[in-house]
């Protein structure tokens, strides 16, 4: 058994510093003091007389600034959780330096005035063997600690004697302390209690990419961000270099998950949606579902690519350059020849464009050659600027702007026709055509799905630049054509990928995940699946998991490891008194300790808007920060998907349901606002509740 956490606080606090606890706040205090004068050192940096122009002084103070950032010692944030007490030394390179058996597990790496260190950094190799070793695998761990707080105090330790076979295998009460703690504020690290199958895919190599399929609440937005923050430690420099990216759904959604790489030090991670990542236009319209489907096909990229080339015209006349008294004439047939080789190769529109004029010139070249002189490198340079070779290569491959390009195949039925033709049915043509084109391109009607094949029209002439790593959170809702949109933007990189195909409300919704990953350009990605939850009751997880058979057929239910008891509530009222009903839940829950989601049909929200400021009821929108004052959030059912509230009231079921343009899509969005809660939910319904879940 491992040892009992110790909590006794009061008498600790003037215990001798032989007392364990007491010898480990000591480490605590002197770790402390080491990471401020670590700070200090690093705001004492004088740089004026390292940097030498203005610009790298700037680069040098703004690193330094990031560096004394990265130092803070956040007041509620324990600078270790764990401690490692192996059986015999490790080697110092696995351990920052250290060598030796005793290892304190932290946020960031902390070193004394000697440079030794204090505190290891929880990506360092060797505290892997923290979140992995197993009593059936000790990894060579005598005794694993972890370390309890309490608002910033260290308050109690409970030990594991991996080595030791006569204690017996048993639940970490820390790790059950930090899964039930109230859900108020942003989301937290899980960097002290992170799992050994979690541990596997954080750690995963940076070169592949790793798709994770998991059930709500499984840990897959924790996992991806703690595989940032590791990836960034093991590969700092080549990943700083080519960025970092993490996709998420919404607004609301990136600022609820905003915090968690800061916590741990990493400032530099950019957050984006995947309509943010393709603003080339503004948009302003709105596509039918069926409309948004066959943009968002992949058969699309190739209606673009011929879009884009449908401009490429070979020439019948030659190419006549004057120098001098002397005209030197390139004939139609080497002019169709050098179109013709540029077109076939697998380079972007717009570089064949560079390249042409320097080709025709080289040609001309060749005659002069023939004629008798001796043309340099300037002379080529001038042919390709001259005006014939310029009209020549305007004519031949002109110019492609790609939201004019866009614009047109959505407005010109007989242009997109000729690009479409064998690949889009004269039906799916008419539906993706704009019934009203706008009068200019800053006024037409773009949708989001046209903003993304403007993105891939923009990458057919120029290419995207790629980052090094991008995580992609909720990729089940995704389009083919907005997984493009992602894929070129880790083309060189790698991409962790995230979801849960029960949870797709999307008409495009991801049916699996190697198509999704072809899409993606990861085709050779590893599919893992997490199917622990630390979120969502077993009671509630159960109930929910009802309508996986109409959802998600393959799919097997979550455990969960919360079992939470009467943490399911189902409720009928008249439809008169609902809304009232709804209210009284709302308070029975703000009763409980931590935060409220009031989950309800985006359709029923201005009913709630009012009833909540009728009974002066404050209340949140979704991504606006819970605070021990505000704990109540209205949350529309499309603005559920990846947040948490530790009590959930949801609202009439049918209507989240009848508020998706297919059923199976409005169960799944039922199934995403039923698996929002951690430690409640009261489900109040007027209408019958859908059949899958009696
Ligand atoms: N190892 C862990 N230790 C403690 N808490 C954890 C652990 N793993 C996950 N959690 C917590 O469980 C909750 C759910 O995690 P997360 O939001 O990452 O799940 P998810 O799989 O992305 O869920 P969804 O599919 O609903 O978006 C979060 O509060 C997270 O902090």
């Amino acid at each position: 058994m491992p040892s009992p956490a110790t909590t006794d606080t009061a008498a600790l606090a003037s215990a001798p510093a032989t007392d364990p606890l007491q010898r480990e706040r000591d480490h605590l205090a002197s770790s402390r003091a080491a990471l401020r004068a670590m700070r200090e050192d690093a705001q004492a940096l004088d740089i004026s007389d390292v940097a030498g122009s203005w610009v790298t002084a700037e680069v040098l103070r703004k690193q330094v600034e990031r560096r004394i950032a990265a130092l803070a010692d956040l007041a509620h944030t324990p600078l270790f959780f764990g401690r490692l007490d192996f059986l015999h030394a490790v080697c110092d390179d696995a351990s920052e330096g250290a060598g030796g058996e005793r290892f304190y597990i932290g946020r960031r790496h902390v070193h004394d005035a000697e440079g030794d260190p204090m505190v290891i950094d929880w990506r360092a190799p060797v505290s892997q063997t923290f979140y992995r070793a197993s009593r059936k695998d000790p990894m060579d761990i005598g005794k694993r600690r972890r370390f309890g707080y309490t608002g910033g105090e260290l308050t109690a330790y409970e030990d594991e004697n991996l080595s030791d076979p006569a204690e017996l295998e048993s639940a970490s009460a820390l790790l059950a302390a930090e899964i039930e703690k109230p859900r108020v504020g942003p989301m937290r690290d899980i960097v002290a209690t992170i799992q050994p199958e979690q541990d596997e895919i954080v750690r995963a190599e940076v070169t592949g990419t790793v798709c994770v399929q998991g059930a709500p609440g499984t840990g897959k937005t924790a996992v991806g961000l703690h595989r940032v923050a590791y990836l960034l430690y093991a590969h700092r420099e080549r990943l700083a270099k080519s960025g970092t990216l993490v996709i998420g759904p919404n607004a609301s959604f990136l600022s609820y998950i905003e915090q968690v790489l800061p916590a741990l030090g990493e400032l530099d991670v950019a957050q984006a949606t995947v309509q943010e990542l393709v603003r080339h236009v503004e948009v302003r319209g709105t596509d039918s579902a069926e409309a948004a489907r066959i943009k968002g096909d992949a058969r699309m990229a190739q209606v673009l690519r011929r879009a884009v080339r449908s401009g490429i015209t070979l020439p019948t006349e030659p190419c006549v350059v004057v120098r001098g008294s002397r005209r030197w004439r390139v004939p139609a047939h080497e002019l169709v020849e050098i179109i013709e080789e540029l077109a076939s190769r697998e380079i972007r529109y717009g570089a064949a464009m560079e390249a042409l004029p320097q080709r025709i010139s080289h040609a001309v070249l060749l005659k002069m050659e023939q004629g008798g002189e001796a043309p340099d490198d300037r002379v080529q340079d001038a042919v390709a600027r001259s005006r014939e070779v310029k009209t020549m290569v305007k004519a031949c491959w002109p110019p492609v702007d790609p939201a004019k390009l866009v614009h047109r195949l959505l407005t010109d039925a007989e242009f997109l026709q000729a690009c479409a033709d064998g690949i889009l049915d004269a039906d799916e043509q008419a539906a993706i055509r704009w019934a009203k084109p706008g009068r200019s391109l800053k006024t037409a009607p773009w949708t989001a799905a046209d903003a993304v094949l403007v993105d891939e029209a923009t990458d057919l002439v120029h290419r995207t630049p790629s980052l090094g790593h991008v995580v992609l959170d909720e990729a089940q809702d995704l389009s083919p054509m907005q997984y493009r949109a992602v894929g070129r933007r880790c083309s060189t990189g790698s991409a962790t990928v995230l979801g849960d195909l029960a949870q797709g409300t999307t008409p495009w919704a991801t049916g699996s995940w190697p198509e999704a990953l072809h899409h993606l350009g990861k085709s050779g990605a590893h599919i893992e699946e997490l199917t622990t939850g630390f979120r969502v009751p077993e009671e509630v997880i159960a109930y929910a998991s009802r309508l996986l058979p109409a959802i998600a057929p393959g799919l097997a239910p979550a455990t969960s490891i919360r079992a939470a008891v009467d943490s399911l509530t189902i409720r009928q009222a008249a439809e008169e008194e609902l809304v009232e009903e709804v209210l009284r839940a709302c308070h029975e829950a703000l009763a409980h300790e931590g935060s409220t989601g009031l989950i309800a049909a985006d359709a029923r929200l201005p009913l709630f808007e009012a009833a909540l400021t009728e009974a002066g009821l404050d209340y949140l929108t979704p991504g606006t920060e819970t605070t021990a004052q505000s704990r109540l959030t209205l949350v529309p059912a499309s603005l559920a998907k990846g947040l948490e509230y530790d009590y959930v009231v949801l609202d009439e079921p049918a209507a989240v349901v009848a508020g998706e343009p297919d059923r199976r899509t409005g169960l799944r969005r039922l199934y995403v606002s039923l698996t929002r809660p951690v430690s409640g939910l009261t489900v109040l319904h007027a209408q019958p509740l859908p059949s899958e879940l009696d």
